[in-house]
């Protein structure tokens, strides 16, 4: 697990490395995160105050990304198990923010504009509210509703499936009231990924419909993506055919 600081720049997805990686970024937010499929830390590992949630919840979004891969691998007209067979469940990856209150928010951010390095994100988000997605160039409040989950699509869900699915830019501003709790869990191996070359589907493709992608690793890809850090561009066009 690693601990992450307000005001220290991190990416989105951090590890070592993004620490490393010192930006001029102020996040307005204390992040942890924690790698839970598929080397599921052990029960000790992790802090006693969210040690068996975490893990519990991690199973349960296991399971619920598995069967949004199925859906959206038959909504995409192919056999429910091919994103899953592509490897698109194969790792977890969970961040738990703490957005603390805010006296100055106008000055800085919760989370600056991205689009998630992964294939999916499920996000859980407590009352306060700031997350916000791009829609038609304006920044749109994605209100709290109690007990519901937001799910993105990530940049590498829109890499394989030749942008038949949009990874979304989404945001979170800072706030006066506070702290604000989120989770975010995404499907992602991460920096463990492995070099598994991933591109367009095939079944997706025709003439008409060239890959509009080249192949790249899970791995390759969370590395150009945290190498260029959240600066408001995204890091697909540097795969683009
Ligand atoms: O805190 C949130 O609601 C979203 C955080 C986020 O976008 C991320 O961790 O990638
Ligand atoms: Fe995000």
């Amino acid at each position: 697990m690693t601990r992450l600081s307000t005001g220290g720049a991190c990416s989105n997805h951090p590890s070592l490395l993004s620490i490393m990686n010192i930006s001029a970024a102020p996040y307005w937010r204390d992040t942890f995160n924690c790698y839970l499929y598929p080397d599921t830390p052990k029960p000790e590992d992790l802090p006693i105050v969210c040690r068996d949630i975490l893990l519990e919840y991690g199973q349960h979004i296991m399971k619920l990304g598995t069967l949004l891969f199925e859906l959206l691998s038959e909504g995409l007209g192919l056999n429910p198990n091919h994103l899953k067979d592509m490897g698109c469940a194969e790792g977890l990856i969970t961040l738990g923010h703490y957005y603390p209150a805010c006296p100055e928010p106008h000055l800085t951010m919760g989370t600056t504009k991205h689009s998630d390095n992964d294939f999916l994100t499920v996000v859980l988000q407590d009352h306060i509210g700031g997350l916000q997605v791009l829609y038609e160039d304006k920044w749109i409040d994605v209100n709290p509703v109690p007990g519901a989950l937001v799910v993105n699509i990530g940049d590498l869900l829109q890499l394989i499936t030749n942008d038949r699915l949009k990874s979304v830019e989404h945001q979170v501003v800072a706030n006066h009231v506070g702290p604000r709790i989120s989770v975010a869990c995404f499907f992602c191996t991460g920096a463990r990924a492995s070099s598994k070359l991933c591109g367009p589907i095939k079944e997706l493709l025709s003439e008409d419909n060239p890959p509009k992608y080249r192949e790249t690793s899970v791995a390759d890809y969370v590395l150009y993506y945290r190498a260029k850090g959240l600066d408001g561009t995204s890091a697909l066009s540097h795969y683009r055919i």
